[in-house]
This record gives C-alpha cells, sequence and structure tokens, in this order.
C-alpha cells in the first residue's frame, strides 16, 4: 500500500478504533475461526463465555451449550473486578505472599478462559496488576512453578530436543509469531537458577507487551529453553518440572541456543525475539552472537540501559544543572553484572557524545569483591572499560577492592544505583553517608527485583537518606509519607518502560537487526517525556497508567530510528519506502493504529 492509501485507510481505521475504546456503537471487524461449539469455548483466545449473542450461538453451534442469559462484556468485566476486589477484601492482614499467589491465580484462570476480558482488564488495571503479573510476584510464581503448574502455556524446547527444534517449532498452533521471549531460566530477577521454572518470566514479559504495546496475543511466543539447572534444591524436588540435569555448558550450550534461533527463523523470519534473564556470561555472549544476524536484542542489557539512562538524565535535571553536566556526575553502580555493565555502556555512549570521545566520566563500579579497579586479577572483559586507575583511586584514598561504604564516603556520589540483586545492600550507614552527597539533590537507583532484593525499601531511603533525594526501585513501592503533607515520590526505574516499545517499533518498521540508534532513541524518548514540573517533584519515570502512550512514543522513536539506520524493511503492505515518508505525527499514528485492543469481534466459521 502506498503512503497515500495509508493515510485513507487510517482515517477510515479511526472510525473503527472509536468503537473500540466505547466511544461510538459501530461493531468491530469479524474474526474467523476454525472451529465449532465446545471447542470454541474451550479456546481462550475465541470464548466470550456468557458474552455470545444469540445469533451466534446458532452459528458456532452453541445453543444449549451456555445458560441462556446472555451478559454483556461490561457487565462480565464488573463481575471479575468485583471477584477480585472481594478477594482482595477477604485475604485483608493475612501474609504478603498468600494474598499475591491468590491474586495471581484468579488472573491466570481469567487468562487461561477468555483472553479478550483478561487483556482488557489488565490494560484498564495495569497499575493494580502489574505487581501480580509481573514483578514482584511473578518471582514468587517462578519460584513455586512447579506446584502451581495447571496448564501449559508457550513453548518448552530442552536439551534433549537436539535435532528436532526445526520441526518442533511447527508444533506452534498459531500461523504467525511477531514476538518472542526466551529465558533459560539461569538468572531470574535476583533469585538465581531458577530452570524451567522461569518460564513465568517470559510469560509476564509477554503479557506486558500486549497490554503495553498492543502486540497480538495470537502472536505472542514465551519460550523456555531448559538445558539443565545447577539448583541442588530444584534438582532434589520431587515436583520440579524441568530436566533433573547439571546446566548444559560450553558449545553444547550454545548449540542448542543456535539450533532454537534458527529454527524461529525458519519457520518466521520477521520475528523478534528479546533474550530475557540468562546470566550474565552467556547474556552477553548470545548478545554478541546474534545481535547482527537476527532480529533480536537482550533486555536485561539492553533495555535496562536505556531506562536507566533515562533516569540517569532526569536525575541531573532534578539537580538543577544543564544535561551536559551528565559527564560530570559521579555516579556509583552496585553490581557489574549484564544489568549494571549495560547500563555503564550506555551512560558512556551518552557522556562521549556530549563531551566529546576523550571525555573520561567518573563512574565507579563494584562487584561482589568491592570496587573494581585495574588492579583487579582476571577481571572481566566487558568491565575492565570501567575499573579505575591507580591514579584516579589513590587520590580519593581508595584502593582496589574498596567496600560500598568506603567508596560512598570518599567520591560523594550525585548518583548510587544499584544492580546486584542483594537485598539491603544500601543499609542505614551506607545511606546516611549518602547526605554528605556532593548533590543537594542525590539520586539513589534501588534496581534490583523483586522487592525483597532491593537494596533498600523506599522508606529507608527517605528515613535515612534525607527529604531531598530522587529515588527509584525497579519493584514498586507506594509513595513515601514525610509529614507535614510532604510525600517522597517513588520512581519504578524498570525495563518495562522501554522493551515493549523497542518491540513494537522494531516489528513495525521490519527491522532486520535492532542498533544501537534505535535503542538510544527510545531512551531519549524516555527522558523526554517527562516535563519540567514533574522533575521538580523528583518524577523521573512516567506513572505505570500511562504505559500504553509511553510505549506508543517509543515504538514511533525506534521506528524512525530504524529507518534512518536503513534496517526497516517494511511491514505488512506498508513498504520501507512508505515509512520513511511519514512525518513524525503520521509515524505515531500509524503505530497507534497497529495496536490490539481487546474487543469481543464477531466471530464467523470458516471450514
Ligand atoms: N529494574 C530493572 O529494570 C532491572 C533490569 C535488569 C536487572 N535487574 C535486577 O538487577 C539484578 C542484577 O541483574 P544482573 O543481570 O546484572 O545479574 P548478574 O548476576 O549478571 O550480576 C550481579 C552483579 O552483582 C554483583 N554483586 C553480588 N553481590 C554483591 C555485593 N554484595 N556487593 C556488590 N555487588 C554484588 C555480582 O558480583 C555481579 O557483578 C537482579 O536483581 C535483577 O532483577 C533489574
Ligand atoms: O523483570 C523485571 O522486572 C526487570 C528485569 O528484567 C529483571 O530481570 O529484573
Ligand atoms: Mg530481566
Amino acid at each position: 500500500m502506498g503512503l497515500r492509501m495509508w493515510r485513507i485507510a487510517r482515517s477510515a481505521a479511526a472510525s473503527l478504533r472509536q468503537s473500540r475504546r466505547g466511544l461510538s456503537t459501530e461493531i468491530p471487524g469479524p474474526c474467523m475461526v476454525h472451529k465449532r461449539g465446545a471447542d470454541i469455548l474451550h479456546d481462550p483466545w475465541f470464548n466470550k463465555d456468557t458474552g455470545f449473542p444469540l445469533t451466534e450461538r446458532d452459528r458456532l453451534g452453541l445453543r444449549g451449550l451456555l445458560p441462556p442469559r446472555v451478559i454483556s462484556f461490561e457487565h462480565q468485566y464488573a463481575r471479575f473486578m468485583e471477584s477480585y476486589r472481594s478477594l482482595e477484601k477477604n485475604t485483608q492482614g493475612q501474609h504478603d505472599g498468600f494474598v499475591s499467589l491468590a491474586k495471581w491465580r484468579i488472573l491466570n484462570r481469567l487468562h487461561d478462559r477468555n483472553e479478550t476480558l483478561y487483556y482488557r482488564v489488565l490494560i484498564d488495571n495495569i497499575k493494580d496488576f502489574a505487581p501480580i503479573i509481573y514483578t514482584p510476584t511473578v518471582g514468587l510464581v517462578c519460584q513455586n512453578y512447579s506446584g502451581l503448574f495447571r496448564r501449559p502455556r508457550g513453548m518448552y524446547f530442552s536439551a534433549k530436543d537436539k535435532g528436532e527444534m526445526m520441526s518442533m517449532i511447527y508444533n506452534w498452533p498459531a500461523q504467525e509469531v511477531d514476538m518472542i521471549v526466551l529465558t533459560d531460566g539461569s538468572r531470574i530477577l535476583g533469585l538465581g537458577d531458577l530452570g524451567v521454572q522461569g518460564i513465568g518470566i517470559p510469560i509476564g514479559k509477554l503479557d506486558m507487551y500486549v497490554a503495553a504495546a498492543g502486540i497480538n496475543p495470537q502472536r505472542i511466543l514465551p519460550v523456555m529453553l531448559d538445558v539443565g539447572t545447577n539448583n541442588q534444591k530444584l534438582l532434589e524436588d520431587r515436583l520440579y518440572l524441568g530436566l533433573r540435569q547439571p546446566r548444559l555448558e560450553g558449545e553444547e550450550y550454545l548449540s542448542i541456543v543456535d539450533e532454537f534461533m534458527e529454527a524461529v527463523h525458519a519457520r518466521w523470519p520477521k520475528a523478534i525475539v528479546q533474550f530475557e534473564d540468562f546470566q550474565m556470561k552467556w547474556a552477553f555472549e548470545t548478545l554478541e552472537r546474534y545481535h547482527k544476524r537476527f532480529c533480536m536484542f537482550n533486555d536485561d542489557i539492553q533495555g535496562t540501559a536505556g531506562v536507566a539512562l533515562a533516569g540517569l538524565l532526569g536525575a541531573v535535571r532534578a539537580q538543577g544543572r544543564p544535561l551536559t553536566d551528565f559527564a560530570n556526575q559521579k555516579i556509583v553502580v552496585v553490581g557489574a553484572g549484564s544489568a549494571g555493565l549495560g547500563v555503564l555502556k550506555m551512560a558512556l555512549q551518552a557522556v562521549s557524545r556530549m563531551a566529546g570521545p576523550e571525555a573520561d566520566p567518573h563512574f565507579f563500579l563494584l562487584d561482589k569483591n568491592g570496587l573494581i579497579t585495574k588492579e583487579r586479577k582476571d577481571i572481566d572483559p566487558a568491565a575492565a572499560p570501567f575499573a579505575k586507575t591507580q591514579g584516579e583511586t589513590e587520590g580519593l584514598g581508595l584502593s582496589e577492592g574498596a567496600s560500598l561504604i568506603e567508596v560512598v564516603k570518599k567520591v560523594k556520589p550525585h548518583v548510587l544505583l544499584g544492580l546486584s540483586g542483594v537485598g539491603g545492600i544500601f543499609n542505614e550507614e551506607v545511606l546516611k553517608a549518602m547526605r554528605e552527597s556532593d548533590s543537594t539533590k542525590p539520586a539513589i537507583f534501588a534496581m534490583s527485583n523483586p522487592t525483597a532484593n532491593a537494596e533498600c525499601t523506599a522508606f529507608e531511603a527517605f528515613k535515612h537518606a534525607g527529604e531531598d533525594i530522587v529515588f527509584a526501585s525497579g519493584s514498586p513501592f507506594a509513595d513515601v509519607n514525610l509529614g507535614n503533607g510532604k510525600i517522597g515520590h517513588v520512581n519504578q526505574a524498570n525495563n518495562m518502560y522501554l522493551f515493549p516499545g523497542i518491540g513494537l517499533g522494531a516489528l513495525l518498521s521490519g527491522a532486520r537487526i535492532i542498533t544501537d540508534g534505535m535503542l538510544q532513541a527510545a531512551a531519549e524518548c524516555l527522558a523526554s517525556y517527562i516535563t519540567e514540573e514533574e522533575i521538580q517533584r523528583g518524577v523521573l519515570y512516567p506513572s505505570i497508567d500511562s504505559i500504553r502512550d509511553i510505549t506508543a512514543e517509543v515504538g514511533a522513536a525506534v521506528l524512525r530510528a530504524a529507518v534512518v539506520e536503513e534496517v526497516a524493511e517494511g511491514h505488512g503492505d506498508v513498504g520501507s519506502r512508505e515509512l520513511s515518508h511519514m512525518s513524525k505525527e503520521e509515524t505515531l499514528q500509524y503505530v497507534k493504529d497497529n495496536m490490539w485492543y481487546p474487543v469481543y469481534s464477531p466471530l464467523v466459521h470458516e471450514k
């Protein structure tokens, strides 16, 4: 379709979208179904429960299979929300984990039964439900997955499937797949190796893709690569559902991932693969191995980096300084894993752009052995560019392996950022030392997940480091009441603000690969989303309530970058030339038009 045709088609589509949002009475387009009768009721994609109109019941052989009264979508929605709210009321005062799992179960049951209703309640109540289907509850779900397991979701490729994957991939029932989230379960949040139980993470991430990016849920695929586990407790657990063997290593491991990537590419050449929660060595190795061959990215390295960079730039603004001052920010990063190193690499690129390639940023990196300097033996090559020289440390009275408290006291950083996975590591002493920061508004990012693994809580941060801090955490915390009518704002610094937009922009541009320029565009878009007034209130990230709008903007920015970087090959009827002729506003509209929204479509049976 040419650009002119697209413009005409989009004006027609606008009225349909309005109807989908309930603004007009127009009827949504039909949906073809190859099943009849009870098979439809048992397919969560087509099922409308009691919502099938009588004519449709006749057409599809459903008459008599449902109670006679037809219940409207709005009524079904209200009924679900009522049962959810009464669950909340009835479990008040009970143990947090118990309540969260009960909430997850009720949502999961709806997911298994009626996807349209599930995604609508998720989109409309994202602030309440994200902590259940995503961090922190998803962590608890993964820890208990073998016991919670009822119905499979997604695909499982195991070490035992070597040589079979090219045919296995055709077992997936959907003709098209746009978005895959893949894990090997080796580093699930800050919870370590959870083996096959890590499948909860791709499921949760893809739910965010549907809710935030409007990716069609019929075209998503969560995948677990089960190459064994080194978690002894799981290996001994009689309920454990994964392979009972130690993890494959070296070439054996890589050959499994290679085979999977080839199989996916053979069946769905345009599908985007998001690597998620791989232990560091494989996170970096697979990114290096595949990023120029497949349309893929690593969320923990690249998605996190963009979100952190947006927050770090916001912190400079909050401190009342010009953005170019980012080059002078003293940033202490605790955790030299895939996430911490990804953040520093992107921050370094930003400093080079602002102050030239010779700029010497003031970044300090610590891992479990303390401050990383050039003296470090067997230093990881990815950490080496951030290791401090003797000259740099001596002046500060620091040395190789210096402790966190020593570093904070001597450096007096503007920003303290945790991606260590170690709960409580920003203890009272460390937080109190942040009061001596060289900034009047120091920033504290406790980004590790889930909640118990956060480097500190929001309350602790404001209590010990003072009311003037800017605070962000990876998992959600409530705002902190500082007394006298003052509120300590809590930001959620989580890659959920970027990965859906990165995937959406890559998909709609038909990107061959995902480039650094596309990732940079995503981060800059997120950073520019926040107004000056919000920044002054310590707001670094938008509310999760507006995640669909943010994701559309990020998706459009990524798409435009893909065009500029000449990797956009077009999507569906819209070719790369059309994409390159769209204005900024048209690109955003094109992205919004292509976001799926849950609504009951009339079902038409097709043999
Ligand atoms: N908020 C987000 O969006 C986001 C994104 C990615 C990762 N994370 C979280 O970040 C954490 C780390 O993820 P990763 O992929 O980098 O893990 P990783 O295992 O690759 O790295 C962890 C790093 O922390 C270091 N570390 C461990 N104990 C330490 C200690 N006591 N003091 C200082 N450093 C210590 C390790 O040496 C290692 O360098 C996890 O909890 C994960 O959930 C959050
Ligand atoms: O999953 C999350 O909430 C963020 C991140 O990808 C993580 O691994 O912690
Ligand atoms: Mg992750």
